[in-house]
């Protein structure tokens, strides 16, 4: 008794320790996100990740490529050695913290020599598509809200209502058009996802601009109006010809294509008497009901170098949400066959 109440409090210490820790993360990020001072100083000792032309810098290392986060004193070294002033630190976005309580920040030096910088920092620029499929999963969220927020910056320099500039805050929490009094915020729009299942095949699509052989779970953007149920029941009859029912939501994501897209993803069934295709062939080049077998094979062998052959058929990566849809419906086939005595 004595042993599990010393186990249960020594549990709750870990706990409240780790919650106070990000609770004091999360006010020190808010304070730095309204107080221009705070950010400046947050930045000399924070950490910057370089992008150039929005492609991430990646550095390889023995166990593979990551993505490179600089010390602002070491990136300015570096700006100087390219012959670029070393103020230029300060156009970076405040993306967050580590859990060392480390500031991070994102800057886009598309405008300097893309070789000369990556010699001296000992890396490349990975366009990021391909780097989700490179870099180690917890890293990709980051990566992606790092090119999400310098592309919303780069596209909102001006107020739509005046035509004026718009001038950013210093962490780059929002935009303001001193004209109109209009403050702008990094925007996101909303995107249904939806795995479809016959009961033993799911469904997938692929436009024609996808990378050759890959497929993914139908998508849509939500029209203005509609809830998640009403988009997705819309976005699956119009693109593939079927009524869908019996939807599970699974999970949220932030997509930083084409220009951030927030990702509500469910799952979905329909009438396995029902499953005939016809697809709108001005959104899909095609869609194919696979099986669990072609489903499990594709997410063992996602491509990993960009300069291999991908193969015949393959899915997004692991960070996708719909990479986590196809996992989630692959383990709940596999229990279910197990149940039925199935291999
Ligand atoms: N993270 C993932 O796993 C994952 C998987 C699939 C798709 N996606 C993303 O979902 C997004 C939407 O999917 P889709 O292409 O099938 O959408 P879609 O089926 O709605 O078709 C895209 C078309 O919708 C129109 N559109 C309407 N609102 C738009 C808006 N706010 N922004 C851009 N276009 C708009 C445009 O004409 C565009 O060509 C894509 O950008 C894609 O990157 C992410
Ligand atoms: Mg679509």
């Amino acid at each position: 008794m004595l042993q599990s109440f010393k186990y249960l409090f020594s549990c709750n210490l870990v706990l409240s320790r780790s919650l106070s820790g990000y609770v004091s993360r999360m006010r020190y990020l808010m304070r730095l996100k309204e107080d221009d001072e705070a950010c400046r100083e947050a930045l000399k000792s924070g950490k910057v990740l370089l992008y150039h032309k929005l492609s991430p810098l990646l550095r390889k290392t023995s166990s593979g490529y990551k993505l490179a986060s600089l010390k602002t004193s070491d990136l300015e070294q570096i700006l100087e050695k390219v012959g670029k002033d070393k103020h230029i630190v300060n156009e970076s976005f405040l993306l967050g913290c580590t859990d060392k309580d480390e500031p991070q920040f994102s800057l886009d030096v598309g405008d300097l020599d893309r070789s000369a910088l990556e010699q001296e920092c000992r890396g490349m620029f990975v366009d990021l598509r391909k780097a989700f499929f490179m870099i180690p999963g917890p890293e990709s969220p980051l990566a992606a809200k790092g090119q999400a927020l310098l592309r919303w910056h780069q596209t909102n320099c001006f107020c739509s209502a005046t035509g004026q500039p718009t001038v950013r805050n210093q962490s780059g929490s929002f935009r303001v058009c001193h004209s109109s009094g209009i403050t702008y915020y990094p925007k996101m729009a909303p995107v249904v996802i939806v795995l479809v299942s016959d009961g033993s095949r799911c469904l997938l699509a692929r436009q024609a601009m996808f990378p050759p052989g890959m497929y993914s779970a139908l998508s849509g953007f939500c029209d203005m109006g509609e809830s998640v149920e009403e988009a997705l029941h819309r976005e699956v009859a119009e693109e593939v010809g079927l009524e869908v029912e019996n939807l599970q939501y699974s999970g949220s994501q932030h997509w930083p294509f084409p220009q951030s897209s927030f990702m509500l993803a469910c799952h979905a069934t329909v009438n396995p008497d029902k499953t005939q295709v016809n697809i709108d062939k001005a959104e899909l080049e095609d869609a194919r009901w696979f099986t669990y077998e072609e489903i499990t094979e594709a997410l063992q062998n996602l491509p990993r170098d960009p300069r291999r052959e991908p193969p015949v058929f393959w899915v997004p990566p692991s960070y996708a949400i719909a990479n986590q849809l196809l996992q989630e419906w692959a383990n709940h086939q596999q229990l279910s066959r197990k149940l039925h005595g199935l291999k």
